[in-house]
């Protein structure tokens, strides 16, 4: 058993400690506390799980929230820490001494989850599911969710539905929710899927459990609406409860804000990892031609609605893998907004042969977005712009927003 004080917060949201065994990674404690606890040897580091805290942050959040919040301290005290987190991999991964512009943070500090996934309990009502585990925590509520999926949450503990899991999307804008059920069978379902919609969801999709991730397996509508219309500050755009789309959208909208005031504008704009084309659109007029590239058929149905409906003339989705970008040729503006594992070689080898003018560079995970950058930073490219923002308060999690430019320009 060690007893040992937690240094500083690092990627993945946990607390460093230095102690004679080594360095101990501590799953939900705080830079400063004094933690005890058995920690165990998983490929290569020592971890502790579940640590006892014996002196806890004086600025410790006093309310119960769920597993996933691994930040559980009052909202201005996590500002910094994340702020910490992404100079930190900027300096130790892409060694770049870099200014960063201040966090931005969340509008919302609590009750801004747009959208959100449990478990069915075995004993009844719902659960959360704790990250890369089975282990399931009865839920009461979550304080993190927005409005419109408080009500699905207090409406679903009471329905005794047959399925796995449950996945919700609102909207703020329209004040509605959908409901995804995962696993079961689409046919028991149906009847009770129309009885929610009377009940007040906007609809209510059924989904195949699938080994490559939620929504990846078939999908069949049962109820009601399919899509709801969404505020992203300056754009509105469809979700749907299948395909990504960023879960705090007015904190996305700060930074499309941001986004659309730091290129320069030309002749050709490539948007990769584009989801439903949020920033395509948005930077559509001040380009001649613009091309989107998502894989997910769901994402880019969606996004020719929102082409569509917003009258874009200049914008084309590619239905399509990024790593074979290489065949689409040379951009003034590259913009990309990829999953936590970062660009992926292909996408990298093609900027290094193409070297766009710009790269927009959107963020979810500061060390990967600080190894590309590092990167590109030696193929030439300067960090011309990079701020941190807050689209998850009270978890580790931080977004990047960013842009490189060629040479001194
Ligand atoms: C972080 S999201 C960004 C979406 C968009 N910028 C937004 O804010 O709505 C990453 C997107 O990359 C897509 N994606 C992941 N791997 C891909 C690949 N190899 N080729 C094309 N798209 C991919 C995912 O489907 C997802 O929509």
């Amino acid at each position: 058993m060690l007893t040992f004080r937690v240094e500083k917060l690092v990627p993945g949201g946990y607390g460093l400690a230095r102690t004679p065994e080594g360095v101990v990674l501590v799953k939900g404690a705080l830079p400063g506390e004094v933690v005890r606890g058995e920690p165990k040897r998983k490929k290569g580091a020592l971890f502790l799980e579940a640590p006892e805290i014996l002196e806890p942050h004086p600025e410790r959040y006093p309310k119960p929230l769920p597993p996933s919040a691994d930040l559980p301290l009052v909202y201005e005290a996590q500002l910094p820490l994340k702020e910490a987190l992404v100079k930190d991999a900027l300096e130790r991964i892409a060694r770049l001494e870099a200014p960063l512009a201040p966090i931005r943070p969340s509008p919302k500090a609590l009750a801004y989850r747009t959208a959100a996934q449990y478990a069915r309990h075995p004993l009844g009502g719902l659960a959360y599911r704790l990250p890369e585990s089975h282990e399931l925590y009865p839920l009461e509520e979550d304080p993190l969710v927005a409005e419109p999926l408080a009500w699905a949450l207090g409406v679903l503990r009471l329905w005794p539905l047959p399925t796995e899991e449950v996945a919700l999307r609102g909207s703020l804008l329209e004040g509605k929710v959908l409901l995804g059920l995962i696993g079961g069978s689409p046919e028991a379902l149906k009847r009770p899927a129309k009885a929610l919609v009377r009940e007040g969801f906007a609809g209510v999709v059924w989904a195949e459990p699938s080994p490559k991730g939620r929504f990846r397996g078939r999908v069949t509508p049962l109820a009601g609406e399919r899509t709801l219309l969404e505020a992203f500050g300056p754009l509105t755009a469809t979700v749907s409860v299948e395909s990504f789309a960023q879960v705090n959208p007015p904190a996305m909208g700060l930074l499309l804000k941001e986004a659309r005031g730091l290129v320069l504008g030309g002749k050709r704009a490539l948007e990769l990892y584009a989801g439903s084309g949020l920033l395509s659109l948005l930077l559509s007029p001040r380009y001649q031609e613009v091309v989107a590239v998502e894989i997910s058929k769901e994402a880019v149905r969606r996004g020719e609605m929102d082409r569509k409906r917003l009258g874009v003339e200049n914008l084309r989705f590619h239905r399509g893998d990024v790593r074979e970008a290489a065949g689409l040729g040379a951009f003034d503006l590259v913009v990309v907004d990829p999953p936590r594992a970062g660009l992926s070689p292909e996408v990298r080898a093609y900027l290094k042969e193409t070297r766009p003018r710009e790269v927009l560079y959107v963020a979810c995970d500061p060390s990967t977005w600080a190894r590309d950058v590092g990167e590109l930073a030696r193929e030439g490219y300067r960090l011309a712009f990079a701020r941190p923002y807050d689209f998850f308060p009270f978890t580790h999690h931080v977004e990047v927003l960013s842009l490189l430019r060629l040479g001194e320009g």
